[in-house]
């Protein structure tokens, strides 16, 4: 393990600004975290935290260390069963001379003696003192690692934490990946709990053939663990450059503010439709066949991450007026979310599940609430919610799957939001019932405020919705009466009708009352739907 703080003279700091690289040495024993290592980590990620400085995890190891007493192995010697070793052993031993050779404390054992020599039958190999299993070999590591765990849990909510895996991260080094939050992983760097042959073992037969299988980039990006993917190294160190440009220079202070490409003050052309768009236009600009449309965001300044998990949301950094901001925006399309056959189950198979635009999905609602967590954590970056939803997805697979869960915690990330929240509907777009409240500036009035277009709509139901809820059939009946002039005509003729006691002539207009009250009916269900959009 090695750590530096770094000073890096940046286009948003060109005096300077520092942060602390933790990288494994995959160089030695494999990169693995003994005690020694966990140590070093510890100290140097509590520096970060204490200063407030950035702290980024290079990643490329083999997790806990599994050591061995590599010293013991040619002298250890099996007392086999019946002097066969086709019937197994009683015991393993080290003759005496071999064990006096070690210090004392390395292995506990007793003697035993057989043909008038003494044998010391071993109880356990404790390994002090020997040169093999310094810095750990076992639990130890483990103790080590629940360490830096706790450690790295801590930074994430003191200061920016980044993990760049940039190889093979295993066990606790793919946890430290998790818990620091934010990741970027080079296409080569699977993150697994244990490799693939040893998962082998255990299944009995060959079902993976490689660490990518569980852990590679087609693994954690649609799980959301990965938030951007890299090529390669070069490709790697471009992006924590990138990340660190919508970043302050400690916890304490806010983003740094660059002058922007164009000017503060220009005009959005790109407009939002009634229409599925795809909402990255909104926020960076496109082309279109008349020319360049611009976007909401300085040009060039939009950085989309996450973007292979709860694709219903789009989250990113952009900078406005050269202020860098969170971006949460709404996807207006439908979407196709996999989930992968299970290897080891060969009757599984690939499902698709298509996902409605302008619906919180429960993977979505968990991006939104992690975002919103991330860039309140060490970036304090003002947030700019583009809320463009009809609701969240409310059937059984989706409450199944802990929707409400997830939109709650979206709720309590607002809450203990600590800079500005912009709330806005774009033209446009429509907020609905319970994703409207996740997102009112109620829930953190001192930081929220909420906007909307003029061509924008909210409101509890959706007008169909309230039409069956608040405008049913008896009162859209006598709306019909009272506003349609045939019917009105026909209500007239059949108040005579009666009263000239001539029952044909009542059972005639009543037949013509029922056809036109039919006809009029899809007419006057638009009136409806229209009493309750402008309500
Ligand atoms: C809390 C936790 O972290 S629990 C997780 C504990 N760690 C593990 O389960 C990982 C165990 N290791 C493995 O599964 C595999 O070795 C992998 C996936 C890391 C790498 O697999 P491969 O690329 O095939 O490499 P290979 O298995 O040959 O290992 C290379 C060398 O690293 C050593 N090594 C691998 N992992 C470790 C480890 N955790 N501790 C110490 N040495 C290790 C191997 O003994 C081997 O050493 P050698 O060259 O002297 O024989």
């Amino acid at each position: 393990m090695i750590a530096w703080r770094c000073t890096l003279c940046s286009p948003e700091y060109p005096a300077g600004r520092d942060m602390v690289l933790i990288a494994n040495d995959v160089t030695h024993k494999a990169g693995s975290f003994g005690v020694d290592e966990d140590i070093l980590f510890q100290k140097a990620s509590e520096y970060a935290r204490e200063r407030g400085l950035p702290r980024i995890h290079i990643a490329c190891n083999s997790g806990a260390r599994v050591g061995l007493a590599e010293e013991l192995k040619p002298f250890i010697k099996a007392k086999w069963t019946k002097d066969d070793p086709s019937k197994g052993f009683d015991y393993l031993y080290l003759e005496e001379d071999a064990f006096k050779s070690f210090p004392e404390g390395a292995i506990e054992a007793h003697q035993e003696e057989v043909a008038g020599k003494t044998r010391y039958v071993i109880d356990s190999i404790v390994g002090a003192g020997l040169k093999s299993t310094q810095g750990g070999i076992g639990v130890e590591n483990l103790r080590g690692s629940g360490l830096i765990a706790g450690e790295t849990s801590k930074a994430y909510n003191e200061v920016f934490t980044l993990s760049y895996v940039t190889g093979r991260s295993v066990g606790i080094g793919a946890y430290l990946n998790r818990l620091g939050q934010r990741v970027i992983q080079m296409v080569n760097g699977p993150m697994i709990l244990t490799g693939f042959s040893a998962l082998n073992k255990l299944l009995g037969k060959n079902v993976y053939s490689s660490q990518d299988q569980l852990g590679g980039p087609q693994v954690m990006v649609p799980n959301g663990i990965t938030h951007q993917v890299v090529n390669d190294d070069t490709e790697g160190v471009g992006a924590i450059l990138d990340w660190l440009s919508y970043v302050p220079k400690d916890a304490y202070c806010t983003p740094p503010i660059i002058d922007p490409v164009d000017s503060i003050s220009r005009d959005v052309t790109f407009t939002p439709s009634k229409t599925p768009y795809d909402p990255r236009h909104m926020l960076a600009g496109t082309q279109s066949e008349g020319g360049k449309l611009t976007g909401f965001f300085d040009e060039g300044s939009f950085k989309e991450y996450l973007p292979g998990w709860g694709k219903s949301v789009v989250v990113g950094r952009a900078k406005l007026g050269g202020v860098p901001m969170g971006v949460i925006a709404v996807e207006t399309r439908s979407m196709d979310r996999k989930i992968p056959a299970d290897p080891a189950n060969p009757e599984s198979q690939e499902v698709v599940e298509p996902q409605a635009g302008q619906v919180w999905f429960p993977d979505s609602a968990f991006k939104t609430a992690t975002a919103i967590r991330d860039f309140n954590r060490g970036e304090n970056l003002p947030l700019m919610i583009f809320a463009n939803w009809r609701g969240f997805s409310g059937g059984t697979r989706d409450m199944y799957q802990e929707v409400l869960k997830f939109g709650a915690q979206i709720v309590d990330a607002l809450v203990e939001y600590k800079s500005p929240v912009f709330v806005y509907i774009p033209p446009g777009g429509e907020l609905r019932g319970g994703s409207w409240v996740v997102i009112d500036p109620t829930i953190n009035p001192e930081q929220m405020e909420m906007y909307a277009d003029v061509e924008s709509r909210g409101g509890i139901l959706e007008p169909p919705g309230i039409v069956e809820v608040k405008f049913r059939a008896a009162q859209q009946k006598e709306m019909m009466h009272r506003l349609d002039p045939d019917l009105r005509k026909l209500d007239a003729m059949l108040e005579e009708s009666s009263s000239s006691e001539v029952g044909s002539v009542a059972a005639d207009v009543e037949a013509q009352i029922k056809a036109r009250e039919e006809q009029a009916g899809a007419l006057v269900h638009s009136d409806r739907l229209r009493v309750c959009r402008l309500a």
